[in-house]
């Protein structure tokens, strides 16, 4: 078959579309009432979801979007579209964004490659370890779509690419592309959005496959065991999550000794509210005020040509024989 009629679809988790308290909410709403994301049964959560987070959390966390919003959105979505319109370039097939909350959605996306006559799609979550909360809401989305219609596209799903030698390598560079620009730091600090721990006794790799990808970065990059630290940020609600905490972590650091850290995130594909936001700012103030006396934030691999070529020799993977 002729390699035009595949394209392939981009998903990132989605962002609000302006950094207000309405379209927060808005956000939050979608997001949070995914029982990917918070599988409590829906008697106990909706009270809690609708009369106490979205009453509360909107505005603190509009303020957070605003330090980080760009002329362009939120960078989640601009620098998305960004990697959308490179990896087109470079495969030189349709390449669609779709996010699994908000806009542009799943459905835009297969629209788009439906308009431009595609009928085979590579999905390529931007979730680098697979969860349950992330790919798996992915794979619920497309679902979704796909349910409301008579017809439907060949599908292959990229399920994780935690160690694949060319993210591990992209990863590697763009450490080493900081380390010739700043100096170097005592210990380089892995942080990985986290996830409920029950998550990971119930079956999720997440947990696994971060730990595979934090070997296999410290390993390119030669570093000993006491150089690099893998730990688990953004904790949300009361039950325990990944550890150790990122946050508990930079204000343990420097009553250890260790008074330089450089922090990367690899579970990122985009900088986004997690990381320009979360490490880069308020990170760096609880190293601060922990006694630290540099800390340094290595930015995700966004649209960076290595990224890009990863994504399209994945691509080129999975879509081998149409
Ligand atoms: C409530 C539980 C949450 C789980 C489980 C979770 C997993 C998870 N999330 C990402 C990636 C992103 N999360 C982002 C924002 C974000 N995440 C949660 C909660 C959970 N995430 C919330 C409530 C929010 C919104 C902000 C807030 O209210 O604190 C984002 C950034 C979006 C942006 O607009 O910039 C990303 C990306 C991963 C990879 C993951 C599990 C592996
Ligand atoms: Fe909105
Ligand atoms: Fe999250």
């Amino acid at each position: 078959m002729d390699q035009s009629q595949y394209g392939v679809l981009l998903v990132n988790l989605g962002t609000p579309c302006n950094p207000t308290p309405h379209c927060v909410r808005c956000f939050l709403k979608q997001f949070l009432s995914d029982q990917r994301v918070v599988d409590l049964p829906r008697w106990q959560w909706w009270p809690i979801l609708n009369g106490i987070i979205l009453n509360t959390r909107p505005k603190r966390v509009a303020k957070a979007y605003q330090s980080i919003w760009s002329e362009g959105g939120s960078p989640l979505k601009v620098i998305s579209e960004a990697q959308r319109e490179a990896l087109e370039a470079q495969l030189g097939v349709p390449v669609a964004l779709g996010m699994t909350y908000c806009r542009p959605s799943i459905r835009d996306g297969l629209d788009a490659l439906e308009a431009k006559g595609v009928d085979k799609v590579v999905v390529l979550p931007l979730f680098p370890q697979y969860s349950c909360s992330t790919t798996g809401a992915v794979v619920d989305a497309v679902g979704a779509a796909v349910k409301q219609k008579r017809t439907m596209p060949e599908l292959r799903i990229v399920r994780d690419y935690h160690d694949h030698p060319s993210y591990i390598q992209a990863l590697a560079d763009s450490v080493k592309a900081h380390w010739a620009e700043h100096p170097r730091g005592d210990k380089l600090l892995m942080s990985f959005h986290g996830v409920p721990e029950r998550f990971i006794t119930e079956g999720d790799l997440y947990r696994a496959h971060c730990e595979r990808t934090a070997a296999a970065l410290a390993d390119a990059l030669g570093l000993s065991e006491s150089e690099w630290q893998l730990c688990f940020q953004s904790r949300f609600g009361k039950e325990p999550w990944l550890q150790p905490y990122t946050d508990e972590t930079l204000e343990a650091l420097p009553e250890q000794g260790v008074k330089a850290v450089d922090i990367i995130s690899p579970a990122f594909s985009v900088d986004c509210l997690e990381t320009l936001e979360e490490l880069a700012i308020e990170g760096k103030k609880e190293f601060l005020e922990a006694g630290g006396e540099r800390y340094e934030f290595i930015p995700c691999l966004n649209a960076q040509d290595n990224h890009i070529e990863m994504m399209a020799t994945l691509v080129k993977q999975h879509s081998q024989g149409w």
